[in-house]
Order: structure tokens, then C-alpha cells, then sequence
């Protein structure tokens, strides 16, 4: 069963069941490319928008009070996800968003139409672009909506996901504060570290990241509505943009506010760029702990096996008893996708011509499937890989006890030059460094134990 829905074109044909109209039917057949949806979180943004417009355009005499009530039960219904289905269309659509735009509108208004007893879509009572869209345009709509679906991701699921694995890694941190390990540099035995120190780095680079997110969140925060279609407002009234982003931080929690320039909220993606240049912080963080721990975690018996991760599954289909770093690996995969947005997005946000960029479907797309990635990704890894690590302190001991980088603590006793010479001869001959220490009579056994001592290299003013 299907009706004729219309628009400026003329009339399409519609499945019975749906809410939609004639625009989102029209993107339907000629957007039919790949499976990537619009992200609901963009849609329910933009359902948002519209009761707080319906608000307002209620407030200032522009709207009729019954239609105003209509359109926010409906939005209402669709925020509660009672509407998920109604919202089929792909990302790879109109630059602008319109499509997507349209498709709430027009859902909007098909069910408060039904709900006012008029059946199931069409444009009376509720017109989709005269009452849904009123003193709005896709142009600031769309742009407030990735902000506000931006803002809520970030606060509801990243923010709370970085603090969990940053208090897993501070405890484990904790717990080995004095446990001695070989340092590495250049992938080659350094001077010693203690596991705490090392894990310690990991907390801070996560620290600095999340700054950097947040830093960005301010700007993420001001709204292009009220823009309309180039910035200037036209057919928004007066005060409608304050009142607006007021009203959506009212609705939300979160203190958006409205642009201080809107013909650049519309025409440029600054805010979200360097949103986006925050993940890309937390994706070369989180990389590089997955790299250390595979590292670390190598072996068991032929790799460094200083930490032992936990043993989720079995790793190989062939080689038995085999475990994998599985979680290091799915990390750092999810990295990759977010450092790939991140280009993407920069490229896309660089694109806006004239009035309006017209990637932005693109950009919030590649943005929220890196905040979603890292999120998980950081739950994930905190609870499936860091919250059951263990060190091997034996292994750490007999690496740390090899290791020909402990001269360096002779370096102000016998200078560098004939520190070196023990080291090469340790290394050369096969012999620990006393040994070779000993032979060639650069200091006495005493002296060595009184200043070859590890656990006295591992903070300034530590020198043996
Ligand atoms: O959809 C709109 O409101 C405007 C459209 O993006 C346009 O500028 O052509």
C-alpha cells in the first residue's frame, strides 16, 4: 500500500506505513550509495532543534499554540527513539544536510498530522517546512545539530570512558611504583625505570589528551542557528538565535550558546576540526600504549615478557595453546580509523565555499564514529586487557641484571670513555659488567656494588 506525498517537484510515491514525505523519498532513490545512515545521534539532534524552535516560534507569536504542542509531541516521540526507523537516509546525500533536515521535518509533521487526527503524513495541520523548519534553514540547522550531537557524544561517552582507563592504568602505575625494569630507547636497553614510572606516562599522555578535547568543547559549544540559509538571519526574528540556543541548553544540560559569527558557523567547520584534532591526540596516546604493552606482553618465551595480559581467547586457529594480544591490536586498529577521520574530516572542513560548507554530512559522520571508536575502544581496553595485567618481576629482574646500560652510573666516577670500554667488553665477551669492570681495573669490587645499584638510577640526582 502506498499514498502520494508532494513537493516543489510534484508528487512521489510513498510506502503507507512510513512517516515520511516526498523529500526523503526523492533522497531515497537518488542517494542509493553505501550503507553508512545518517547517525541517528545527528537525527535526534535535529528533533531537538525543532521542539526548541517550536518553543520559541510558540513564545514569539509565530507559531499557533496547537501546532507548537503537536510538534513537540511528535519531536518527543522521535527522541525517545519511537521513530528510529523512519530515518533511512545515507550520509552520502546533499552537502548541506537538507535531505536529513527534511526527513525530520517531514516525519514531524506526518505523525503530528496523524496525531491530530488528520492520518499519517502530509502537510496539514503541521506543514513540514512552513511550522517543522519555521526561522530555520538546513543551513544552520544541520551544523547545530552536529555540534549538539558532537557535544553529547563527547560528555555521555568518551569523557567518562578516558577516565575509566586512566584510573585503571593510575592503579597499576600505583601498585608497581618501585617494581625495577630495564628502560628502552630506541627499542634498545636504556638506564633502569620502575613499571610505575613507565605506566605513569601512559596516565599523563591520556591526561593531556582529554585536555585537549575538552579545550575544544567551548567552541563545539555555539550554535549557527538563527544563521538561517547565509548567516544573516533572514525570515528568523529577532533574538531567535539567543533564544534558541537557550532553549537547547535548557533541553540538554550542556551550555550551548549561540555563535558570536554565524556566516562562519554556517560557511566553516573550525569548532569540529579541532574537536577532531583532540581524538587524534587520544588516538596517538592510546596507540602507543597498545604498541608498549604488545611489547611488553611479547613472548612468552622467545618476546620480552615483562607483563603477562590476560589470556580472553584462544589466539590461533592452528597454533594451539597460542593467546594473542587481541585487545593491543583492536586499540590500535581503531586508532588508525580515527587518525584516516581525522584526515578526512580536516580535508572536508577545508572545503567551504563562499556561504556554506557543504561537507558536513561527511565531517559528523567520520567525527561521531571516532568518538564512538575511541569510547569503546578505551572501556574495552580498560577492562579486558589493563584491568588484568601482571607484571613478571623475575623477568624484569633477570633483563634488568643483563642489561649493559646500568654503566652509565659510572659515568661520574670513571668518566664516559672508560665506561664505555666496559660495556663493550661485557657485550663483546659474553661476561656481566663487573666481570669485564673488573678485568680491565677501571674500580674495585666494592666499588662497583657502591655504584652500580639500580634502584639509586631512577629519579634526578640518582647517580649510583
Ligand atoms: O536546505 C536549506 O535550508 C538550504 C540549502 O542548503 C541551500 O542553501 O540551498
Amino acid at each position: 500500500m502506498s499514498r502520494i506525498e508532494t513537493d516543489s517537484i510534484g508528487p512521489v510515491e510513498v510506502p503507507d506505513q512510513v512517516y515520511w514525505g516526498a523529500q526523503t523519498q526523492r533522497s531515497l532513490i537518488n542517494f542509493a550509495i553505501g550503507k553508512e545512515r545518517m547517525p541517528l545521534a545527528v537525527l535526534h539532534a535535529l528533533a531537538l532543534i525543532k521542539k526548541a524552535a517550536a518553543r520559541v516560534n510558540d513564545r514569539n507569536g509565530d507559531l499557533p499554540a496547537n501546532i507548537a504542542r503537536l510538534i513537540e509531541q511528535a519531536a518527543d516521540e522521535v527522541l525517545a527513539g519511537e521513530h528510529d526507523d523512519q530515518f533511512p537516509l545515507v550520509v552520502w546525500q546533499t552537502g548541506s544536510g537538507t535531505q536529513s533536515n527534511m526527513n525530520v521535518n517531514e516525519v514531524i509533521a506526518g505523525r503530528a498530522n496523524e496525531l491530530a487526527g488528520k492520518g499519517r503524513g502530509g502537510k496539514d495541520p503541521v506543514h513540514p517546512n512552513d511550522h517543522v523548519n519555521r526561522s530555520q534553514s538546513s543551513n544552520d540547522c544541520f551544523p547545530t545539530a552536529m555540534h549538539i550531537a558532537a557535544a553529547q557524544a563527547v560528555h555521555a561517552q568518551l569523557l567518562p570512558a578516558i577516565a575509566e582507563l586512566s584510573s585503571g592504568l593510575a592503579e597499576l602505575s600505583a601498585r608497581h611504583l618501585h617494581l625495577v625494569k630495564t628502560g628502552r630507547t630506541h627499542l634498545m636497553d636504556a638506564t633502569p625505570i620502575t613499571f610505575g614510572q613507565e605506566v605513569s606516562a601512559w596516565v599523563a599522555q591520556l591526561d593531556y589528551a582529554q585536555r585537549a578535547i575538552r579545550a575544544s568543547l567551548p567552541a563545539v559549544c555555539e550554535l549557527a542557528q538563527g544563521g538561517t540559509a547565509v548567516g544573516t538571519g533572514l525570515n528568523a526574528p529577532h533574538g531567535f538565535a539567543e533564544a534558541i540556543a537557550a532553549e537547547l541548553a535548557a533541553l540538554s544540560g550542556l551550555p550551548f550558546v549561540t555563535a558570536p559569527n554565524k556566516f562562519a558557523a554556517l560557511a566553516g567547520h573550525e569548532p569540529l576540526t579541532s574537536l577532531a584534532g583532540g581524538l587524534k591526540t587520544l588516538a596517538v596516546a592510546v596507540m602507543k600504549i597498545a604498541n608498549d604493552l604488545r611489547l611488553l606482553g611479547s613472548g612468552p618465551r622467545a618476546g620480552l615478557a615483562e607483563v603477562r595480559l590476560p589470556a580472553n581467547e584462544p589466539g590461533s586457529s592452528i597454533m594451539p595453546g597460542k593467546v594473542n594480544p587481541t585487545q593491543c591490536e583492536a586499540l590500535s586498529m581503531l586508532a588508525c580509523q580515527v587518525l584516516g577521520n581525522d584526515t578526512a574530516i580536516s580535508f572536508a572542513a577545508s572545503q567551504g565555499h563562499l556561504q556554506l560548507n557543504v561537507f558536513k554530512p561527511v565531517i559528523i559522520h567520520n567525527l561521531l564514529q571516532s568518538i564512538e571508536l575511541l569510547a569503546d575502544g578505551c572501556r574495552n581496553f580498560q577492562q579486558h586487557c589493563v584491568a588484568g595485567i601482571e607484571p613478571d618481576p623475575q623477568q624484569m629482574a633477570a633483563h634488568l641484571e643483563r642489561g649493559l646500560m646500568l654503566v652509565t652510573a659510572l659515568n661520574p666516577h670513571i668518566g664516559y670513555d672508560k665506561a664505555a670500554e666496559i660495556a663493550k667488553k661485557a657485550y663483546t665477551e659474553g661476561t656481566t659488567l663487573r666481570e669485564a669492570a673488573l678485568t680491565l681495573g677501571y674500580l674495585t669490587d666494592a666499588q662497583f656494588d657502591q655504584w652500580v645499584r639500580p634502584e639509586q638510577m631512577l629519579e634526578a640526582g640518582g647517580k649510583g
